[in-house]
């Protein structure tokens, strides 16, 4: 289950985050986080829950502005551009969020032509076909092209809601517990797609989990969360080489029990 080394450009920075601060009310989620995301590389962030990963992931799309600090992404200042930039920009991003429910309405071919009718004006037919054909077949579904998604599993619409960001053929994915709710077995198939669409489609990624399995076998490198910052940042190795009582019931929870 180790991570395959991968093809990672550590001059080309896509996400550059300096001393990013966040609060609410009195709570001080992000005390000044630097983090960098590189071309080619999966990075995942852990921390317990209520430590700023959502957050992390709305500052870096622009649904939320920092109290301090600078968010680059794709070479844009997040904070700064316009709205119009901010929407052109994230149609650069893919979002594979938990809840990115799928239209029950519309077949999964429906569902993956969605977000091309709506972001590429002059589309003809013939490359709709072929961008949807194409993405069913990156993950594995081609035979679901016109089941609902009533009729897949829990780990097939996980996929389909993949292929829905793909089509747009995402620079940056970011996932959002890509593996909550599945069973283990799905998991290590969802974990080996986040794997595949990093080499098949050159994306660079964050990928926020609990699942240390998926870190493992996803992170080319992992990011800690703890008190507002990112404490621990390294091979999983190195992030979990400590004694450090914050960082150790992570390991313990996954591995041990
Ligand atoms: N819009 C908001 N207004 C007020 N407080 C917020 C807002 N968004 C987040 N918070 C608070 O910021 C903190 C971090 O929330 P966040 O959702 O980023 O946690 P998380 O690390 O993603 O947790 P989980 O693993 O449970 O999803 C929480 O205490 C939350 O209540």
């Amino acid at each position: 289950m180790e991570k395959k080394k991968a093809n990672i450009d550590r001059n080309n920075g896509v996400i550059k985050l300096r001393g990013v601060e966040k609060s609410f009310a009195d709570y001080d989620v992000l005390r000044g986080i630097d983090l960098d995301l590189y071309q080619g590389e999966n990075l995942v962030v852990l921390g317990r829950s209520g430590t700023g990963k959502s957050v992390l992931i709305k500052l870096i799309s622009g649904l939320l502005s920092p109290d301090a600090g600078t968010i680059e992404v794709l070479g844009n200042e997040v904070t700064t551009i316009t709205e119009r930039e901010l929407e052109e920009l994230r149609i650069r991003i893919g979002f594979s969020f938990q809840n990115s429910a799928l239209y029950d309405s519309m077949t999964v071919r429906k569902n993956l032509e969605f977000p091309l009718v709506r972001n590429r004006k002059n589309i003809t037919r013939a490359e709709i076909d072929k961008n949807v054909q194409e993405v069913l077949e990156a993950v594995g579904l081609s035979q679901t092209i016109n089941q609902m998604p009533a009729e897949l599993s829990g780990g097939q619409r996980k996929r389909i809601g993949i292929a829905r960001t793909l089509i747009l053929n995402p620079e940056i994915m970011l996932y959002d517990e890509p593996t909550a709710g599945l069973d283990p077995i799905t998991c290590i198939e969802i974990n080996e797609l986040i794997n595949e669409v990093q080499e098949r489609y050159n994306t660079s990624s964050i990928i926020i989990t609990h699942d240390l399995t998926c870190a493992k076998m996803t992170g080319d490198r992992i990011a800690m969360l703890l008190d507002g910052q990112f404490q621990r940042v390294g091979a999983f190795e190195e992030v979990f080489a400590t004694t450090d009582p914050r960082v150790t019931p992570f390991y313990d929870y996954n591995f041990i029990q």
